[in-house]
């Protein structure tokens, strides 16, 4: 079964309330009493999703992204729109280039009021991912290099840019730098190896 117009903006519209939800876990405050109401609040809920939960309406891959590549996969936990611990990002391609703009939350917090290094790694391994897939060579991460140069801040307007270095024969060489401002706050190289073609050639 596929979703609606309607139920796709639904599924949107809950993780971003989930996504929401799951950042002021992190800084949660209060009184007993008021603990105590989230609690039972968010038990019903969950009653509630988890009778829902096996009639998944999202595909795995959309190819209907109409350049925005959050769509591509739809619940990526990197990138999927649908997926509430996905970072707040912008992703998009110029020529051959894909970017990735946005800011880090609490959820993604490793070092104080810094972004976890983890969490950098899996962005650079989805976004050169995307930049091989822009590039027309759909691949999977082989081997994944980051150098972290300077803390990377939460809450703060941070940049991605991967471009496709060298390719030969189905190895894809990406790399990619994160920047806040002009400031560069890491680097990383992916090797990419293209998926086999099958015996039909396709
Ligand atoms: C597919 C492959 C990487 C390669 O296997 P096959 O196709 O059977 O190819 P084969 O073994 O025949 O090798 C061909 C050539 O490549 C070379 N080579 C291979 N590996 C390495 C290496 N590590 N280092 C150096 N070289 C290596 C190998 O020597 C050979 O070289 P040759 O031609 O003789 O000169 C396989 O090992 C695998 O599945 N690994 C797990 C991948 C995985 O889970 N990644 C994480 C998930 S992806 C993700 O998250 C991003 C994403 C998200 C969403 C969407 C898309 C992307």
């Amino acid at each position: 079964m596929s979703a609606s117009e309607e139920q796709r903006q639904q599924l949107r519209r809950i993780s971003t309330q989930l996504s929401e939800i799951l950042d002021s876990s992190q800084t949660l405050g209060g009184s007993d009493k008021e603990l105590a109401e989230i609690e039972t609040a968010l038990s019903k809920l969950n009653s509630k999703m988890t009778a829902l939960r096996d009639r998944k309406l999202l595909e795995f891959y959309n190819p209907d992204f109409a350049g925005d590549f959050r769509n591509i996969l739809p619940c990526s936990p990197i990138s999927g729109y649908f997926n509430p611990i996905a970072p707040d990002l912008r992703i998009w391609q110029e020529q051959d280039r894909v970017y990735a703009e946005g800011r880090f939350g609490k959820i993604h917090e490793g070092p104080p009021d810094c972004v976890h290094g983890g969490i950098i790694s899996a962005v650079y391994d989805q976004v050169l991912a995307f930049a091989a897939l822009a590039n027309e060579l759909p691949s999977l991460t082989a081997s994944l290099t980051v150098k972290y140069r300077k803390p990377t801040p939460l809450l703060t307007p941070i940049r991605f840019t991967t471009w496709l270095e060298k390719r030969k024969d189905r190895h894809i060489i990406i790399h990619g730098e994160c920047h806040s401002g002009d400031m560069l706050l890491s680097s990383a190289e992916g090797l990419f190896i293209m998926y086999k073609k099958n015996s039909t050639g396709n």
